[in-house]
Order: C-alpha cells, then structure tokens, then sequence
C-alpha cells in the first residue's frame, strides 16, 4: 500500500471515532438537532476561509506548473462549489449576510485553523499537504459511508444537501491527486521525515473529531462551568 493510502489506517482509530461521532451519525439518520448544525454551519464558514489560506500557502511552496494550477483549483473549488453548502442552510435558517460576516470563530475554531497555518509557515509542501488532506479526506469517506448507510432514509433527510456534497465524486476529484502527489513528494524522504508528516496527518484527523464535539456542544470557548 502506498505511503499515502496508509496514512488513513495511521489515524484508523479517531477516522473511526470521528465518523461514530453523535454529530456525524445524527446528521445521517437526519435526527441532528438543527441548533447544532447552525451553530456548526457558521463555525465552518469561518473555518473554510481560513482553511482555504493553506493552499495560498501551499502554492508559494510549488515549483511546477501542474501543482499550482491543482492547489489554484481546490482553493476555487473549496470557496465557491463547497461554500454553496452552506450558503443554501444559510439561507433556509434566514441568516443574514451581516450575522455571517460578524461571526466569531470558537475558540477551537481558532486553534485548528492555526495549526493548519503554523505547520503551512513552517513545513515543506509535503507537510503542508498532509495537514490538510484529512479535511478532504475525512469528509468524503463518511459523507459516502453515511449515504450508503442511511439510504433508505436520505431523501426527507434535512441534512441531504451535505451528504450529497461530501459523497460526490466532484468533491472527491477535488482532492484525489493529493494521493500520487504526496507519494512522489515523500519519495527522498527519511523514515524520520516520513513519520513527522505521518503526525501531522494524523493531529488534523484528531482535529476533525474534535470540531464535530465543539460543534455538538456549540462550544465557543471553554466550559466555565467546569
Ligand atoms: C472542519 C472541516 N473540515 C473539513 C471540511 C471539508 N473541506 C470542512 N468543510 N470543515
């Protein structure tokens, strides 16, 4: 299997956690309190812009033509195609274009995005690859296996639209080259150099579990309470 393909298997356990999370599974059985997934559509809006700035950043890494148009592609399709999304909820939710632009990223929000960027300031292309191909990675695999799984009930599920999305095979050849790209990119690496980019596959994965318990909790900061 190649070092790419196995990097899934290297984060098998949170993958798995994550798709098994009450959000990820609620919203597939269409049971998700809509409270949740608003709070959640906005956190994710604001995620998405910042998210978006690590293929800026991947591009100043890229030396040949094809990697530039590709990472110029996903950046595009991230802002545009993946945005409609939520702009669609947005608007069956009656959020206001001025609620929008005055949201405040929760305070995981903010350290997720950051580790994303601090790794795009200071790692190579490979490094910066990898912090963001569980984003895609993640998101397709469970919007298919939730489309299969809760098939019989997909058509009056409210959340169809996300599922649609994230199952679909644009979404998927969105970021499918990241596969051949990171093999061909950690092919003069040392198994040291392979583990570390094997880490920061594996913190984004964690990353993501932890973004559908913020939003499951709609926490934006931590629990005072505690
Ligand atoms: C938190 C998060 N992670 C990943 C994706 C898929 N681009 C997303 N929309 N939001």
């Amino acid at each position: 299997m190649s070092f790419s393909k196995n990097l899934k298997n290297k984060a098998k356990k949170v993958w798995e956690d994550g798709y098994n999370h009450p959000f990820v599974q609620e919203l597939g059985k269409g049971t998700l309190d809509k409270e949740k997934f608003k709070f959640y559509l906005l956190q994710d809006y604001v995620y998405l812009l910042e998210y978006s700035k690590v293929f800026a950043a991947a591009m100043i890494k890229s030396e040949d033509e094809e990697m530039l148009a590709r990472l110029s592609s996903i950046l595009h399709s991230t802002l545009v195609d993946e945005m409609q999304v939520h702009r669609k909820y947005m608007q069956e939710f009656g959020i206001t274009k001025e609620e929008v632009e005055n949201v405040k990223a929760s305070l995981f929000n903010r350290a997720y995005t950051a580790n994303m960027l601090a790794v795009a300031q200071k790692g190579d292309l490979v490094e910066t690859l990898a912090t963001v191909f569980p984003c895609a990675w993640t998101y397709s695999n469970y919007g298919k296996r939730l489309k299969e799984q809760y098939k019989d009930i997909l058509e009056n599920n409210f959340y169809k639209s996300w599922i649609d999305m994230y199952s679909g095979e644009a979404f998927e050849q969105s970021f499918e080259w990241f596969f051949d790209a990171v093999d061909k990119l950690v092919e003069n690496k040392s198994q040291e150099e392979k583990e570390k980019i094997e880490d920061i596959f594996i913190s984004s994965v964690e990353f993501e579990y932890m973004f559908w318990d913020m939003a499951y909790k709609k926490e934006m900061s931590y629990n005072l309470s505690k």
